[in-house]
């Protein structure tokens, strides 16, 4: 998309729908004269003069139809003069009833005194422009937007605070000027002496830059899981509980239960939300041979999802005990971390001291009563315990763009300490030095091309 910032764009920045209030926004240089032609000022005749609009104040008055003459609504408008405002441009915001025919009707007026439509995220595109904030703010603020839990609410804000984003730079400024030294020692090695302390540039890079990058990058692996949610998949026997758990967590009739063995056959996933934390809960079908084709599918599909899970609950049957059966399938799920949770507690005496085979190494071990409910809570600390996000929480974490510029960016710093310690000359090792400079600027959205913003700002919703 071609941006072209003498446009003057606008867009309804309410949700579709009914509400109590309705708020058209209009950025760009003819904004405050769009809006003065539609505005006229509580008790003062014809339509307002730009000075009536005071920046960052509201003003009260009635929007009219220049044409007819005709009252549309009465509003409030605020003014946000050019550079202190959103995107940096001049910005009017009209607050009008939240009727979704009047505010489009309002949005008819303005764009027929000559502001175009934005296109999704253009106002947050603008802003990012203009230099206001970098990407890594920009893509806080969608994470913000789209937060199901307080956890992801609370690293969307960081994030849009620039908290990675200042780090990122801090990073980034301190190679720069290593790369400027470097580069006067290759330009006059004679005169400007010894640059480039080589012990101290290679103990910076292996006690500062590698382990922080590395850091970084480890990050971001809970960054996807707070966005995405932890996957969880529930596993086990036919008949062990599974799905009486599952409806259990969600506290919801969500996957069939009955006695017969067999009975969930297709994959049922459920985002479930554990203290301000998120998951993703699938439960599948029970692992048996069958000569059923469909239950085969079920259990092909079962076996691909643990395959893919960030933990496995293991559900056995308390009665059942470690039968060969189950041996086989914890012996299977093994390569995942997995919770094991002991079912039918409320039929056997002594649930916690039936014994398993010493190879076992599940991450907790939780006994309870899907029916009953007894035992959930533990299940459920168990659960937020693994997510092991305690210690990322309020962090400003990475995303998967991020994180692969800082794999880039370590992978360059790793050619550069190799080539230090083989003894290669400056001139080398400066090409993987610009390499992670240039990724990590990548991060903050520096030379973006415009293809990559497309693919950012066309997630965001429209009048954002
Ligand atoms: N009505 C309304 N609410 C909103 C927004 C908005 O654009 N409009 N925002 C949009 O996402 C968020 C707030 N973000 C904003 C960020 C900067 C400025 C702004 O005018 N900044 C100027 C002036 C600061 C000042 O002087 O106080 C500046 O930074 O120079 C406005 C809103 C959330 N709520
Ligand atoms: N007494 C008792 N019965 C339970 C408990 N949990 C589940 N059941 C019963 O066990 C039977 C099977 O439960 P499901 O949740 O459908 O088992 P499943 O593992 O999903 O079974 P499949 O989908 O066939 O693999 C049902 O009759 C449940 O009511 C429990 O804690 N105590
Ligand atoms: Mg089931």
């Amino acid at each position: 998309m071609p941006l072209d910032n003498t446009e003057t764009i606008a867009a309804i920045a309410t949700p579709p729908g009914t509400g109590g209030i309705g708020i058209i926004r209009i950025s760009g240089p003819a904004s405050i004269g769009i809006a003065c032609r539609l505005f006229h000022r509580k008790g003062i005749a014809g339509p307002a003069a730009s000075h009536d609009l005071l920046s960052h104040r509201l003003t009260l008055g009635h929007i009219c139809d220049p044409a007819s003459g005709e009252i549309l609504d009465e509003v409030l408008v605020v003014a946000m003069r050019s550079p202190r405002s959103f995107t940096g441009e001049d910005v009017v915001e009209i607050q009008a009833h939240g009727g979704p025919w009047l505010l489009r009707s309002i949005l008819a007026l303005v764009l027929d005194q000559g502001a175009r439509l934005a296109e999704p995220g253009e106002f947050t595109r603008r802003a990012f422009l203009s230099g206001r904030m970098d990407l890594t703010q920009a893509e806080g603020m969608m994470d913000l937007i789209e937060a199901r839990t307080s956890a992801a609410r609370k690293m969307g804000s960081a994030l849009l605070r620039g908290e990675l984003g200042m780090e990122v730079s801090r990073l980034r400024e301190a190679l720069l000027e290593l790369a400027t030294r470097m580069a006067a020692e290759i330009d006059f090695p004679d005169d400007v002496g010894d640059l480039v302390d080589e012990g101290q540039v290679l103990q910076d890079l292996q006690e500062y830059y590698l382990p922080e990058l590395r850091r970084l990058i480890r990050m971001g692996e809970n960054g996807v899981r707070l966005r995405e949610g932890l996957r969880i998949v529930i596993a086990g026997l036919p008949n062990a509980g599974k799905s009486s758990v599952m409806n259990r967590l969600l506290a919801m009739d969500r996957s069939i239960v009955t006695d017969i063995p067999g009975t969930t056959r297709d994959l049922v996933e459920e985002p479930l939300n554990l203290a301000g934390l998120p998951f993703v809960l699938t439960d599948t079908a029970g692992i048996r041979d069958s000569s059923d084709p469909i239950e085969r599918m079920g259990v092909e599909r079962a076996m691909e999802s643990i395959r893919s899970a960030d933990c496995v609950l293991l559900v056995m049957d308390a009665r059942r005990g470690a039968d060969r059966e189950i041996c086989l399938l914890e012996e299977t799920i093994r390569s995942s971390p997995y919770l094991l949770v002991m079912n039918k507690k409320d039929l056997v005496d002594d649930c916690d001291a039936i014994a398993l085979p010493s190879s076992w190494k599940p991450a907790a071990r939780v006994s309870l009563s899907a029916r009953s409910g007894e035992g959930m809570d533990a299940l459920r600390k168990a659960l937020t315990d693994l997510a092991g996000f305690s210690e990322v929480q309020h962090a400003a974490l990475p995303n998967l763009r991020h994180r692969a510029a800082f794999e880039r960016a370590a992978e360059a710093l790793e050619r550069v300490r190799a080539g230090m310690l083989s003894g290669h000359f400056w001139d080398l090792l400066s090409v993987d030095l610009h390499t992670a400079i240039q990724a990590l600027g990548n991060v903050l959205g520096e030379n973006a091309d415009p293809d990559l913003l497309d693919r950012i700002f066309s997630g965001f919703c429209i009048g954002k």
